[in-house]
């Protein structure tokens, strides 16, 4: 083959992968798409790094990516390191007051400014705040009510300083993304009292989407969705299918909050949110530019 005719072949190859984004692209332009970037798949450089150019790569096609990040393992080792012991209830931490302390410092401080850098260094800027910031997220002490198997009695366990978002400010966001800026959240409230809180990331999320009445949502995880009993992906799920993998007991831990969360968003007005697999480079994008997606999508 002459230089020229290869020369062309690779051409004709790039355009037509650009000529296949196109409809995705007009689908999403000026959409507003809420990722939640969890702290397991913070831990291998190369999806890191390839996780912060998809969302500069979707900020320069003109979607308003906003990420709001976890942190749970980072979270453990500074608590190891600090020799604080910490325990989970129904995949939430209980936090103390000295506790509360490491999760602001760890979640709005070190593991908020590795996301923002992550995608600066792709080659758009963003802008690391936390819930606090702004009023972002207004929250209130989380009660949890549990049910005890011998008696049958109900009663609230005690969390700490575990919240819940009661109000979301968006203006802030809108501030960001209306100076062209990708606003990336760390999931930390705060109280009427100004009392530090400590929420769970994929609630944080679904919030934020909610309140920004969000085109989509993607959940990144470390599965590549919702499996079934047979532990095939489920590629859509109705609010009714949901609350049945739960009862029967194919959906359960970690992603019985997840799904809950999901389901919360679209209520609150989001478009569709997907659960996916941040282990898999370009997760976002594969989920945003194929006409099936990869992931689990849960729809109103
Ligand atoms: N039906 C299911 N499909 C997929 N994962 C499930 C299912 N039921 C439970 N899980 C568990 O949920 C986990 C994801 O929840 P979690 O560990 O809390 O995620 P993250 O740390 O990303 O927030 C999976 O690793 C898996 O072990
Ligand atoms: C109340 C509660 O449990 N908060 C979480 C916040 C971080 C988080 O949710 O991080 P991932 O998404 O990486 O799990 C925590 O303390 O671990």
């Amino acid at each position: 083959m002459s230089f020229a005719s290869e020369r062309y072949r690779l051409a004709a190859e790039q355009a037509s992968t650009v000529a296949r984004a196109l409809p995705y692209l007009r689908r999403y332009a000026g959409a507003t798409i809420v990722v939640k970037y969890g702290g397991h798949a913070m831990g291998d450089d190369v999806l890191a790094a390839s996780f912060g150019r998809d969302i500069a790569a979707l900020k320069q096609v003109g979607i308003n990516p906003v990420v709001v990040h976890g942190g749970g393992p980072q979270i453990n080792t500074m608590l190891k390191r600090l020799a604080i012991q910490s325990t989970f209830v129904e995949g939430l931490r209980v936090t103390d007051e000295a506790m509360v302390e490491v999760v602001e410092m760890v979640l709005a401080g070190s593991v908020n400014k590795q996301v923002t850098s992550l995608i600066t260094r792709a080659g758009a800027l963003a802008v690391g705040i936390c819930g606090k910031d702004g009023g972002l997220i207004r929250a209130r002490k989380l009660t949890r009510m549990i049910r005890d198997p011998d008696s049958n009695i109900e009663r609230a366990l005690d969390l700490g300083f575990v919240g819940e978002p009661a109000q979301i400010d968006i203006r802030v966001i809108h501030a960001l993304t209306g100076a062209g800026l990708i606003p990336v959240i760390a999931p930390v409230g705060i109280g009427d009292d100004g009392q530090t809180y400590n929420i769970n990331a994929d609630t944080a999320a679904s919030a934020i989407a909610a309140a920004l009445q969000a085109h989509r949502l993607l959940m990144l995880t470390d599965v590549p969705g919702v499996l079934d009993a047979n532990k095939e992906l489920m590629p859509e799920l109705t609010v009714a299918q949901v609350e049945a993998g739960i009862a029967s007991g194919v959906i359960t831990g970690g992603m019985i909050p997840k799904v809950e969360n999901c389901v919360a968003a679209v209520r609150g007005g989001v478009k569709g949110a997907t659960i996916l697999d941040g282990r898999v480079e370009h997760a976002c994008l594969l989920e945003l530019f194929t006409e099936g997606g990869v992931g689990t999508m849960i729809l109103g």
